[in-house]
């Protein structure tokens, strides 16, 4: 087989058409692809010609071999030929049902725009007709707007009108109401007034009553009261004892007290004593208290009460009155009290001194500087201290009683050396009405004491010459009380000395 018949055979099978491999693709798509087909066999064959021409040319054959090895190429190229044949066929035929396939496809898709354009045009012809109408209700609208709008305004005028009536209707019922609530008040005001006026006398009568009371009540008990307390444990206990006579009427007004001693001539003696009240058992400073607290309520009416302890030295007069817990910080809790409670119907105002009388001299407690020195004033010219409140009281009165002159003597180891007189002024005020003017004086004594008791054999120290000079003083002064309240009861001035 020559090289020609060979491309003979090539060029036979070959179909150079321009027409798309597969569907959808073109003809420049498939023309391309046969060309590869057709270079790549040609140049398989190519290939296999040139080997089998070298083998020719370096081997000897005999004929047979010669005819057999061409015999073989043929066959081979007829194969080539025919595979390539079949490839083509086959790449035509693919070509071939693709194009129809597309041209189905595109078929298909003109029916279906054809379809949509109907359907597109009956959209929009019914836009056509739903703008028509829009048109229409919008001009519909406007129209019923129009006369919604007159309408409206009519009703409105109306309405106002009809508002405005049942407002005026409204307010003047309210003014009427307003006007009726208002004499109804006015009514119960005047009702309020004449018994706030009521009142008020009653308050007077109540309160001039009270005071009557009062008054009665202090009378009752006798314008001086005399009560008596004993100390517990007291150093002249073994000597002295006190009983109740008359125990069924211990607390009644009279309280009589026997006191059995031994006498000088050691004979044992009784005496009885008269008091208003006694006390003893270790009673405490409340149950004193108690029994005296009436005075703060008369003082606050405006009348002068005066308490007095009096009594030997060390059997508890100062221990009464000005411990912690005696009666005057009772008095003070007890006005201060008072005071805080009537607050809005009576204003109080409370005014302090305090005195002492030491070796016959009176001195201010409160213009005491601080370096102690004492200020000696005349009688009734002592410094009068506002107090604004009850804490305030308490400290000033504990100042006092520090400032007060004292000792340490053989009966008592605090032992006061001066009487010191606390006066506490209340002044009560009611708006409309005089103030009233009271006050509660407190005096604590100094104890009497038997002279030379304090003195030791020898010549005394100048400290026992004091205390001496003191004690004698102490007893003279109380002698002397003595006979001015004998000269207050019984209205007969006393002879002598001339005291009052
Ligand atoms: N009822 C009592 N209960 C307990 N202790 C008391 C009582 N009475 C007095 N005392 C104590 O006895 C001592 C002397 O009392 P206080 O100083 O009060 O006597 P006094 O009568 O004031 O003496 P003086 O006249 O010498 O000043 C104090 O220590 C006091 O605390």
């Amino acid at each position: 087989m020559s090289d020609d018949q060979r491309l003979d055979c090539v060029e036979d099978t070959v179909v150079p058409q321009n027409e798309e491999v597969r569907g959808g693709a073109n003809s420049d798509d498939l023309q391309a692809h046969l060309s590869s087909l057709v270079s790549e066999h040609i140049d398989n064959l190519s290939h296999n010609l040139n080997s089998f021409t070298e083998g020719v040319k370096n081997t000897v054959y005999d004929d047979d071999e010669l005819e057999f090895q061409v015999g073989f190429v043929r066959s081979h190229i007829n194969h080539s030929l025919s595979s390539l044949a079949q490839e083509i066929t086959t790449a035509v035929h693919n070509a071939n049902t693709g194009h129809q396939d597309a041209h189905i496809e595109f078929a298909e898709q003109v029916e279906q725009m054809k379809r949509n354009n109907s359907k597109f045009l009956l959209a929009i012809s019914r836009m056509n007709d739903i703008r028509g109408t829009k048109d229409n209700v919008d001009e519909n609208i406007l129209e019923n707007s129009a006369q919604l709008a007159s309408k409206s305004a009519k009703a409105g005028v109306e309405l106002g009108a009809k508002q405005v009536c049942d407002d005026t209707e409204y307010w003047k019922q309210s003014a009427q109401e307003f006007e009726e609530s208002l004499k109804l008040q006015s009514e119960i005001m005047q009702q309020q007034k004449a018994q706030l006026a009521k009142n008020e006398k009653d308050i007077h009568l109540f309160t001039a009553r009270y005071q009557a009371m009062v008054e009665e009540l202090a009378a009752a008990k006798g314008n001086i009261q005399v009560i008596c307390r004993i100390k517990p444990g007291g150093a002249d206990e073994d000597l002295i004892t006190f009983t109740n006579p008359d125990e069924g009427h211990r607390f009644l007004p009279w309280s009589n007290l026997r006191a059995t001693y031994q006498n000088d001539s050691n004979r044992t003696e009784s005496r009885d004593f008269e008091f208003q009240r006694a006390f003893g058992n270790g009673e405490s400073n409340e149950t004193i208290f108690n029994e005296v607290k009436d005075f703060a309520h008369s003082a606050a009416l405006g009348n002068a009460c005066t308490i007095m302890a009096y009594g030997a030295t060390g059997t508890g007069k100062s221990h009464t009155f000005l411990s912690e817990n005696g009666l005057v910080n009772s008095y003070i809790d007890l006005l201060f009290n008072l005071a805080a409670e009537e607050r809005g119907k009576y204003e109080y105002e409370f005014y302090l001194s305090a005195i002492e009388i030491y070796l016959n001299k009176v001195f201010d407690l409160l213009l005491t500087p601080v370096n102690r020195q004492k200020v000696e004033v005349k009688l009734g010219a002592e410094s009068n201290l506002k107090l604004d409140s009850q804490q305030q009281a308490i400290e000033i009165i504990k100042h006092t009683i520090e400032r007060r002159e004292s000792a340490s003597t053989k009966q008592n180891e605090t032992s006061s050396r001066s009487h010191f007189v606390l006066s506490l002024r209340i002044v009560r005020k009611m708006v409309g009405e005089t103030p009233t003017s009271g006050v509660m004086n407190f005096l604590d004594t100094c104890g009497s004491e038997r002279a030379g008791r304090n003195l030791s054999s020898g010549t005394p120290s100048p400290q026992e010459a004091l205390i001496f000079e003191q004690g004698r003083d102490i007893n003279e002064s109380l002698l002397d009380l003595g006979k001015s309240i004998r000269s207050v009861a019984t209205g007969v001035s006393p002879r002598g000395r001339g005291y009052l």
